[in-house]
């Protein structure tokens, strides 16, 4: 970790307070997407909006489109055509780094936490302020910061881990750091790629209870197949298939869909 210098104020506040509102109060609206790759529609002429502090689950078949959906609103893949806004601003044309500085956070599948380091110096370096060479130089652990770390920490029920490695925590554990050092970015959106893969059954309650809380104040997008688990945390479900968005509604809604059960489901 740098050696800390100067002080400078902070900004950031780990439940992020809801900034301006789209007039649709929609925090994001997915209007007419479509990525090729070689001719190859991945995501077919998609539009969906997810409501500020919703909880949205997306499900489908493999190859369904659903990881390259928030790879294009996170910026990591550029769409063919279409419009992604995240409160009214365009965020196709946007680096990376821009779409994250605007409040969207993603979380990939495998988790990417430095195992070396500990829960705290992970949650540490994941904050805006400690970014840059000159940022991390800069960067002082001020009692604000160590608030923001311990609060976080308490949330993703890591507060007795603070000072362990992060690689000898459990891989449930892991996955719950990967989600504080999204938290400590200070998001208003979260795109979360499978997130209970692999973790045992109580650790997915305890994900589902962890979800649920941060979605009192963010919205989420969560990737999922379990289905026991996306009954827990569902309001609201979109389906696709083949690119395409296949149905959407309650959890109830979309497991009685016929389409559904044809394509997915009843599988
Ligand atoms: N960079 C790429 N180049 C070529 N094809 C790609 C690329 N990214 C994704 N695809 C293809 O697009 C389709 C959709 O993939 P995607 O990973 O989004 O599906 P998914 O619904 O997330 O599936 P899974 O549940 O298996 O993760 C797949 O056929 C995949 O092979």
């Amino acid at each position: 970790m740098p050696t800390f210098i100067a002080e400078k104020p902070h900004t950031l506040a780990p439940i992020a307070i809801p900034r301006a509102t789209s007039p649709s109060g929609h925090i994001l609206t997915v209007e007419n997407l479509t990525v090729s790759f070689d001719g190859f529609k991945a995501v077919d002429n998609l539009s969906l909006s997810i409501a500020e502090k919703e909880l949205r689950v997306i499900i489908g078949p493999n190859g369904a489109g659903k990881t390259t959906l928030l790879d294009m609103i996170c910026g990591k893949t550029k769409p063919s055509s279409g419009s992604i806004r995240f409160r009214g601003i365009e965020l196709t044309h946007l680096p990376e780094f821009k779409i994250v500085r605007k409040g969207v956070g993603r979380k990939f599948q495998t988790p990417s936490i430095y195992e070396d380091l500990t829960v705290a110096e992970n949650l540490e370096i994941s904050l805006p302020e400690a970014h840059g060479i000159w940022a991390s130089i800069f960067f002082k652990r001020t009692q604000h910061v160590k608030e923001i770390i311990e609060n976080v920490a308490q949330e993703i029920m890591l507060a007795d881990q603070l000072r362990t490695k992060s690689g000898k925590l459990s891989h449930g554990q892991k996955q719950w750091l990967e989600i504080g050092m999204l938290l400590t970015q200070g998001p208003d959106l979260l795109l979360l790629d499978e997130p209970v893969a692999g973790m045992s059954p109580r650790e997915r309650e305890q994900t589902a209870e962890l979800l649920k809380k941060i979605a009192l104040g963010k919205s989420l997008v969560v990737i999922e197949h379990d289905m026991d688990f996306v009954k827990s945390i569902a309001n609201k479900v979109t389906v696709l298939h083949q690119g395409k968005l296949l149905s959407e509604g309650s959890v109830d809604q979309v497991q009685n869909d016929p389409r559904v059960i044809e394509v997915y489901l009843g599988h």
